[in-house]
């Protein structure tokens, strides 16, 4: 079943003065539910101009974005934040994360925006936070907890809604490695047992390894797709294939960990 439809969408970033980019050219993407699909491609390629049209943070020059049978190009701002906050969960590379609440209070912020009763909110804490590993911290303050409790907690609050699609930007950006591996086995599981649809943008190869799908993007058009076997270490190498096909920065071939 397919969650998201991206149709020819370009993105022009400019001044009224005359002038303009084009970071995004004619660009065709589908997501169908249960995907886990990694977006990759050399800095200034467009992956976060491509990310912040899907969840509508920002919208196109022209294009559609289908999500769930919806054209949300065509709704309004009010509806979007609507919209936003219940079809779509986000996790960003520095945690988004309010210090003054706890880990728990934190991770239940959705649910009280949309207004849940109490029960079904505490429930579904304990649900998420012992999927994620993290029921034994959920008291603690932000500043107790590592930055991969922290990344955990913020998946947790990007799922606690049920939503149609989660939306990843960087997630193992400031992480070490073993915090990375922790919180990319936490996203494949989610896929794998809740059906999570799950869309993610990431320099990092090891990462990107434990997706399904993998595009690239160079100039704002689609490079290349790759999709996984059974095996990741070997998507790995695929990916890392690609990237020196792609050239690009060189950042991006830094983490080697098997
Ligand atoms: N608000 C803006 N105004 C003008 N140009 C922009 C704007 N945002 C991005 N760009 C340009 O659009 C291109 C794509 O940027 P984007 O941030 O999507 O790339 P990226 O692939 O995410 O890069 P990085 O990996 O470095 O984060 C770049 O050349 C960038 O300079």
């Amino acid at each position: 079943m397919q969650v998201l439809k991206a149709d020819n969408l370009t993105k022009i970033y400019g001044s009224k003065r005359g002038r303009s980019y084009e970071a995004l050219h004619h660009f065709h993407l589908t997501v169908n539910k249960g995907e886990f699909i990694g977006i990759m491609g050399p800095s200034g390629s467009g992956k976060t101009t491509l990310l912040n049209l899907l969840s509508t943070i920002d919208v196109p020059s022209s294009g559609k974005i289908i999500i769930n049978e919806k054209n949300l190009t065509s709704f309004s701002q009010q509806k979007l934040a609507k919209f936003r906050r219940k079809e779509m969960g986000f996790i960003f590379q520095d945690y988004n994360l309010l210090e003054t609440l706890t880990i728990g209070e934190n991770i239940l912020l959705p649910l009280t925006l949309n207004k849940m009763k109490v029960k079904e909110m505490e429930k579904r804490l304990v649900t998420v936070s012992k999927q994620l590993g993290i029921d034994t911290i959920i008291h603690k303050r932000i500043m107790e907890v590592s930055g991969g409790q922290m990344q955990r907690a913020a998946i947790a609050r990007a799922i606690i809604h049920d939503p149609t699609i989660i939306f990843a930007d960087e997630p193992t950006g400031n992480l070490d490695s073993k915090a990375s591996l922790q919180v990319m086995e936490s996203l494949r599981q989610l896929q794998q047992e809740n059906q999570a649809t799950t869309v993610m943008v990431t320099h990092d190869p090891f990462a990107a390894s434990f997706c399904g799908r993998v595009i690239f993007i160079k100039d704002g058009r689609l490079f290349n797709e790759i999709h996984r076997g059974d095996n990741r270490q070997s998507f790995f190498q695929d990916i890392l294939n690609v990237q020196s096909l792609l050239g690009g920065n060189t950042n991006d071939l830094q983490t080697i960990r098997f």
